[in-house]
């Protein structure tokens, strides 16, 4: 079924999962494996010694393996979101999924295994055989009720925490929510009527625990796909929904939904309407967290119930109730503990963390995963949003404990502080930045950012997603007819697309702006009329030099330097600024940014000290403390060489400018980099290795940033043009329509904040 309510298209999302390598997974060493040393140790014979330690003492596999940090997600795909009994090869892409998710939000290695099967007994014996390998089992859309049994059995016979994340990871979250729902609209939970829809895995978990919280279960209608069950149906039932059948005479949904105070939907797609929300009572709670799409829409509560507390588990609405809040770290905390079991303590202890988490202010430095915005705990945030960075830091650390005051950890953690240093340590500030980064951008006012050379299949397609993810607007600048052809042929509505060209736009104003500036360079009207009308560039610096866009992407189809003289023609560099170019190498566990990648051939001693200085303004930007280092192929002086006095220089001028950024140099870049070998330089004024790289020269900065892109296994962003008057990213050649559309957010971004550095400087000059 087409997704009415998703922001993106069916084509997109396929195309997500099958660009580049297909899936959203690979498995990296984490051991070299380059001399024949190497895989002596790793493979036979050194292998042989880990083994024997294993077999006398099975915990060292924790030591020895990737054991302590690895767990399964194991669907049969009986219940895949909402969409029914699909089977278990298509799971795989929620399974997948899920895993992704456990490495980005708590750094949790995780593989999906989909078992096709709906015999309980050869589910269970399957998982239990594959206990050795993993530290936990996230069990996931395996329908009720045999998702009861199973789960049961697998935690009698498994030694390892074994968590259905449909019923527990959504529990934890719907009861934190729901806490925090009755305190903001002053409701004793033990006089709250509430309607359970649905009787699957989800729902009754979920009601288990509100009850074991402090729900009376007199209080709790549970509806299935039936109706009511009251005490005595007979029809659809089975053991775990009778535990929750009631006295009553109301034997519909819409029967048992007049006067309630809440409903929590974990069922299907369209099951509320707007009547049944309209008949409950004041300031009702609507948790409607059916996936892909919920029970009954927000707006469509809103239309009727504008005193409704509502929830759903999608992430385009406030309120997201998901396990994705859960699941992560729950496991986190029982790895790390190394737990036998995730028992009630540990959740109750999820759920509370969440809860409260959610009634704390929201601190500066956080503000950023809530667009800048700071929510205040209300109906309309009763819960953390998934990016919020506290949750690593916050939820593990009560897990764990919990799991240590219950007896069920095998090596409790004795410095928790300690423990909470490294939680936060584990995700990357880079990556964190850019998510927040889009966010951001959604939230604020939409930016116009023109892709310049909209013809490229690869740029159409990331202006497409630019649009459709609410990033900003695209404009897009070529030939009109084969734009809109390829968009329709994408499958996109093309009366949504403004297009731009010299034939379709009066360029007269862009004319005009361009001879005023090089009519007193050799240029004449008819040589600035081509360059507008030929030059895509051009056309486009235009737009945004006279106002009518704010950002521009381009650079897939002229070299870079081109590209970049064609738009100074238009634009210059920002008051007291350089242009130059940064790239961004994010690596495991460490983020670096490069510069001049792109810009100054040979930088003097105060472009240097400037674009240090710039760098690191950005930087903190990005959410790091800036550290430069000047890269050379000496330390500090040793060699002697002419060539490093520009270093030296440059340094003396930051020194002299007093700066409020740790730098250094001239240095090697392993010196840079590695703090072992920092040690044979006490004096040195870095407190950590160096995450600014400012290298001599443009030589060695491009060869650099290009070997680690080809090499490096890490991820390169950019190069970022940095300190022109206007927002322009030019991407390299080769950029997938996935990078150009980071690009086109970088863009939109930097337009933000050039606007309130003009709108700083004019106050100032006001002042
Ligand atoms: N937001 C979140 O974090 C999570 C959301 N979910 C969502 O919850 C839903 C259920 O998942 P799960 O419990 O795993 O699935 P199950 O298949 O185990 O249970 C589904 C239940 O919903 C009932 N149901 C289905 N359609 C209707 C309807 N129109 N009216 C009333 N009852 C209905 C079924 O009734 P019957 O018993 O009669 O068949 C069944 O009891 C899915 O949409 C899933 O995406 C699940 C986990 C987490
Ligand atoms: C979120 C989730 O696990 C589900 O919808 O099944
Ligand atoms: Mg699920």
């Amino acid at each position: 079924m087409p997704n009415k309510t998703s922001k993106f298209t069916d084509a997109e999302a396929l195309r997500f999962h099958s660009s580049g390598r297909p899936g959203k997974l690979e498995i990296v060493p984490t051991k070299p494996m380059a001399t024949q040393r190497d895989l002596s140790l790793a493979y036979s014979p050194g292998v042989a010694v880990p083994v024997r330690e294993i077999a006398a003492d099975p915990d060292t596999a924790y030591d020895y393996t990737t054991k302590g940090n690895l767990v399964a997600v194991i669907s049969n795909g009986t219940a895949i979101l909402g969409l029914g009994n699909l089977g278990a090869q298509a799971s795989k892409p929620v399974m997948e999924g899920k895993s992704v998710l456990f490495k980005r939000f708590a750094d949790v290695d995780s593989i999906d295994l989909e078992v096709d099967t709906t015999d309980i007994d050869e589910f269970v014996n399957c998982v239990k055989y594959l206990g050795p390998s993993f530290g936990g089992i996230n069990l996931e859309d395996i329908a009720a009720p045999e998702c009861f049994i199973i789960e049961e059995r697998l935690r009698e016979l498994m030694d390892i925490p074994v968590f259905h994340d449909d019923q527990h990871g959504t529990a934890i979250i719907a009861a934190a929510g729901f806490l925090n729902a009755l305190d903001l609209t002053d409701r004793d939970i033990k006089k709250t009527k509430l309607v359970a829809l649905g009787a699957g895995a989800a729902c009754i978990a979920c009601i288990e625990l509100i009850k074991a919280m402090g729900l009376p279960h007199e209080n709790v209608t549970m509806v299935d796909r039936e109706g009511v069950i009251y005490k005595g149906r007979t029809e659809g039932m089975n053991q775990w929904k009778s535990a929750h059948a009631v006295e009553t005479d109301a034997r519909t949904l819409s029967e048992a939904m007049v006067g309630a105070d809440a409903v929590i939907g974990l069922a299907a797609a369209g099951a509320l309407t707007q009547d049944m929300v309209a008949s409950m009572a004041e300031k009702p709670i609507i948790f409607a967290m059916a996936n892909p799409d919920p029970e009954i829409t927000p707006e469509d509560v809103r239309a009727v119930r504008q005193d409704a507390i509502i929830a759903t588990g999608r992430s385009d609405y406030p309120n997201q109730v998901n396990n994705v809040l859960c699941f992560p770290y729950i496991f986190r905390g029982a790895l790390d503990v190394r737990a036998r079991t995730i028992n009630e303590e540990m959740k109750i202890a999820a759920a509370t963390a969440l809860a409260e988490l959610a009634r704390e202010d929201v601190p500066d430095e956080v503000a950023t995963a809530y667009s800048g915005e700071q929510p205040h705990y209300g109906p309309e945030y009763i819960i953390p949003a998934p990016f919020d960075p506290r949750l690593i830091r916050r939820i593990p650390v009560r897990v764990a404990q919990a799991a240590i005051d219950s007896g069920v950890a095998r090596k409790p953690i004795e410095d928790m502080e300690a423990y909470e240093r490294e939680l936060s340590a584990r995700l990357d500030p880079t990556v964190d930045t850019l998510s927040s980064m889009f966010e951001d951008l959604k939230r604020r006012p939409l930016k116009r950012v023109v892709f310049a050379e909209a013809e490229e299949e690869k740029v159409l397609r990331a202006a497409v997603s630019f649009k459709s993810a609410g990033y900003g607007i695209p404009v897009l600048v070529g030939y009109e007819a084969p734009i809109r052809e390829k968009l329709r042929e994408m499958g996109v509505d093309d009366s949504q697309f403004e297009i731009c060209n010299a034939s379709n736009t009066n360029p007269s104003k862009y004319i005009e702006h361009l001879y005023e500036r090089l009519n007193r360079r050799g240029f004449l009207d008819r040589d600035v009329q081509r360059l507008v009308k030929r030059d895509r560039n051009v056309f486009s610096a235009c737009m945004l030099a006279t106002g009518d866009a704010d950002a521009m992407v381009t650079g897939v189809t002229r070299h870079y330097w081109r590209a970049l003289k064609n738009i100074k023609r238009v634009i210059d560099p920002m008051p007291g600024m350089r242009p130059f170019g940064m790239t961004v190498l994010v690596t495991k566990g460490r983020t670096v940014f490069i510069a001049d990648t792109t810009v100054n051939e040979r930088p003097s001693p105060e472009e240097l000290a400037d674009i240090a200085t710039a760098s690191a303004f950005f930087v903190r930007l990005m959410g790091h403390d800036p550290r430069v280092a000047f890269l050379s192929f000496s330390n500090f002086g040793n060699p002697p060489s002419d060539k490093t006095k520009n270093l030296q220089e440059a340094v003396r001028l930051l020194n002299e400018r007093d700066v409020d950024f740790e730098f250094d140099g001239e240095m090697q870049a392993d010196v840079a980099l590695n703090p072992s070998l920092m040690e044979m330089y006490p004096f040195m004024n870095l407190s950590g290795p160096a995450n600014i790289l400012i290298m001599p020269a443009l030589h060695s900065a491009n060869i650099g940033y290009k070997l680690l892109a080809e090499l490096g296994g890490g991820r390169v962003i950019g190069p970022m043009l940095l300190g022109m008057d206007h927002s322009i990213q030019i991407a390299r050649m080769t950029s997938t329509s996935s990078d150009l559309v980071v690009m086109a957010g970088l863009a939109a971004s930097n337009a933000h904040i050039l606007e309130k550095m003009r709108a700083d400087l004019a106050k100032d000059e006001g002042v």
